[in-house]
């Protein structure tokens, strides 16, 4: 029989991915691809009414390792029944609503009560079981099968969050919750590792699961708590009163749990935590449901591996893997060499990937990631950003070795490496820098020059030879009329825009220059402090470390830039040309004594009463530093609609975010 083939297959397939799942914390396919050959297999067995043996689907979790104490669970540990979708979730819930009928049709006069849900967040960590005596912590161990688990107490005590000993102290307790990394921290860990950890939950299992608990304390790991398992005294009604007893106790419990009477109430709350979950400092890969009353839950029961009582919704997946195809070097305005993987073309959260980003050759090495060409790696995808790739799936050297250039891609010219980056220093007649530099120059922040595009410089620098920012000030009419798709309007147009931008500020000229490691913030108070832009070119190192917020990288980009006689002759070519630069006429009032006053402050999402411009230049006006991007420096966030990444990083930092539109123009106007 070919479905009995396929699912011996797919369980001997399972199977192993359990265990390297479970056992060994290194999972050769993401969630996704698991959960849906798991499907695949529990649809088999419904379609034929076999379950053979070795099934997975008959049991919970994975092996126990040598070297732990095992720990019998005084209650046993349960997976959790899963809906994909919604349809699946009404599956779930009209089947509960039908166990409760019948239980009610059978006990007339001990009726069950009215349904009410809790809705939780699913965590996606590594299930923690710990075991309290007269108040004291005795053991903690891992879910294991859900019968036996590993004793990992000297592990779980490095996690500062769980209590030692606890206020009840009438008998023993068994409590469960996930431990955790939080996302701040593995980016935190990442950073100084020298081989990164690919994922939050594989990094808190295999520290958890570390036989030196100095390992597991070096991870700096969390726990949320979310059920009391096991209990020889105390008793509870319902999932609140529980809920209420963990949070006496201490244990850190999450701050996201609702509590509904009405389904579509659920439903509702579900779609909140999917737009919460990228603001979230911690993996979630789904949402709990629960049916809050215990008489109910004791009333519906467990299969054998879950209660019927709870449902997981689980979310779309952003990590999958897929194969690193070919890599290609990208050349950017100031010469960095940025690589782009192709990757065979997958579906993650919703959309068809082929690109990822590999950032620099100093990534692709501390990712392991020299030798994967050709190999499965692991991608993820979160908010609206480029995939990333985190690593190889596995640690053999399956692939062929990514040879970094050491010549420019574009034009030839030796690469030069900085710290993990390349650079190509032909500024001269390295097209793809050139190119950006004219389309940066001419971007709406710096000389907002109209219409002006990637194409119109690629046009510009084939047709008539432009290569640099000066020589669009020489534009004549008769030769741009004559160009491919530019006709008499067009070529006027451009040269009023051209015209006009003549009269940009100096601020945001300094900004169109484009020196490395300064944004729109720093050549704003440029300006504002210097005002004269040769008093800018003539600034030293020494002068400019002092200024507000200018480090000694960006002082020397600064002083280096000037120094460059090249961009000096095209900045002198600009002037003669017409370009004034100049500061406003009266300097800025600034005011000192406004909410607003010395905070650097982020804009992000669409505000409605103004326009991101309009509220930079007012807060900039209340003494605010507006910037671009979001880091231990933001003192406040306004996140407009739709806020993405930015507001996700703030409240990851814990920076103080003001949602409300109203609220800030009041502030505004304060
Ligand atoms: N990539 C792989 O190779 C691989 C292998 C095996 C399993 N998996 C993943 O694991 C899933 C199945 O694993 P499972 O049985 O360990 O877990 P599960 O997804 O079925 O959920 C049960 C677990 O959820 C956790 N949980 C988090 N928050 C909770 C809350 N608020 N209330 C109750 N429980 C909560 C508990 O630890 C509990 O043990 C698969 O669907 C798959 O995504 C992946
Ligand atoms: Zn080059």
């Amino acid at each position: 029989m070919a479905s009995l083939q396929s699912m011996e297959q797919l369980i001997a397939e399972i199977n192993k991915y359990n265990y390297h799942y479970y056992t060994l914390d290194t999972p050769l396919v993401s969630d996704k691809e698991y959960d849906s050959m798991y499907d695949q297999l529990v649809q088999l067995e419904q379609e034929t009414g076999i379950i053979l043996p070795e099934s997975p689907t008959q049991r919970v979790g994975g092996e126990i390792l040598k070297g732990f104490e095992p720990h019998r669970h005084l209650a046993s540990l349960w997976s959790l029944d899963k809906a994909q979708n919604m349809e699946q979730l009404r599956n779930w819930h009209t089947r509960a609503i039908k166990l409760v009928k019948d239980y009610n049709s059978k006990n007339p006069d001990n009726l069950l009560p009215e349904l009410c849900y809790a809705v939780e967040l699913k965590f996606d960590g590594l299930t923690l079981n710990l075991t309290y005596s007269n108040g004291q912590l005795v053991q903690a161990a891992t879910r294991g099968n859900g019968v036996t688990g590993e004793g990992i107490l000297a592990q779980v005590k490095t996690i500062k969050s769980v209590p030692l000993t606890i206020p009840y102290t009438e008998g023993t307790i068994e409590v469960q919750g996930e431990g955790i990394m939080n996302l701040s921290v593995l980016s935190q860990y990442n950073e100084r590792a020298a081989e990164p950890l690919k994922n939050a939950r594989n990094a808190a299992a295999g520290a958890l699961r570390n036989l030196n608990p100095k390992t597991t304390a070096e991870r700096r790991l969390s726990a949320f708590f979310y059920n009391v398992g096991y209990s020889d005294a105390v008793v509870f009604k319902d999932h609140r009163e529980m809920m209420g007893f963990l949070n006496d106790n201490r244990f850190k419990v999450n701050p996201f749990i609702a509590y509904y009477d009405n389904f579509d109430d659920v439903t509702e709350e579900l779609a909140k935590i999917v737009e919460r979950r990228p603001s979230l400092d911690y993996l979630i890969d789904g949402a709990v449901i629960k049916i809050v009353d215990m008489r109910t839950r004791e009333a519906l029961g467990y299969t054998d591996k879950f209660p019927r009582w709870a449902v997981a919704y689980k979310f779309e997946a952003e990590e999958t893997t897929t194969v690193l195809e070919s890599v290609s070097w990208e050349v950017g305005r100031t010469g960095k060499i940025t690589p782009v993987a192709r990757v065979e073309a997958v579906e993650l959260a919703g959309v068809t990937v082929q690109n990822c980003t590999l950032n620099n050759i100093g990534d692709i090495e501390r990712k392991n990631l020299k030798h994967a060409l050709g190999a499965r790696v692991f991608i993820r995808r979160s908010n609206e950003v480029i995939p990333e790739i985190l690593g190889k799936v596995t640690e053999d050297h399956d692939g062929e070795e990514i040879i970094f250039p050491t010549n420019c891609p574009s034009c030839g010219f030796p690469l030069e490496q900085k710290g993990a980056h390349l650079f190509c220093n032909n500024r001269l007649a390295c097209k793809p820098q050139l190119i950006g530099r004219i389309t940066h120059f001419a971007s709406r922040d710096a000389m907002d020059i109209d219409t002006f595009s990637v194409m119109t410089a690629e046009l510009l620098y084939s047709e008539l030879g432009v290569r640099e920012p000066a020589d669009l000030y020489t534009l004549a009419f008769d030769d741009l009329v004559k160009l491919d798709r530019f006709g008499e309007k067009k070529a006027n147009n451009l040269l009023a825009a051209l015209e006009k931008s003549k009269e940009r500020d100096l601020a945001s000229f300094l900004f169109a220059l484009g020196i490395s490691n300064t944004g729109k913030a720093t050549t704003r108070m440029l300006a504002d402090h210097y005002r004269d832009l040769n008093l800018v070119m003539a600034a030293t190192v020494d002068e400019l470390v002092v200024l507000p917020d200018v480090g000694g990288i960006v002082a020397e980009s600064i002083v280096n830039f000037f120094a460059d006689p090249l961009m000096r002759d095209g900045i002198d070519r600009m002037l003669a040309l017409g370009i004034q630069a100049k500061a406003p006429e009266t300097p800025r009032v600034v005011s000192t004594d406004s909410f607003f006053s010395g905070k650097t402050v982020v804009l992000t999402g669409t505000l409605h009463q103004l326009t991101r411009d309009e509220a930079a230049a007012r807060l900039e006006a209340l003494g605010a530093k507006v910037t671009g991007s979001v880091s231990a420096k933001t003192d406040l966030v306004v996140a407009g609609e739709k806020a993405g990444s930015k507001l996700a990083k703030a409240q990851k930092l814990g920076i103080q975010v003001i949602e409300d539109e109203d609220e800030f123009i009041r502030l505004l106007e304060n």
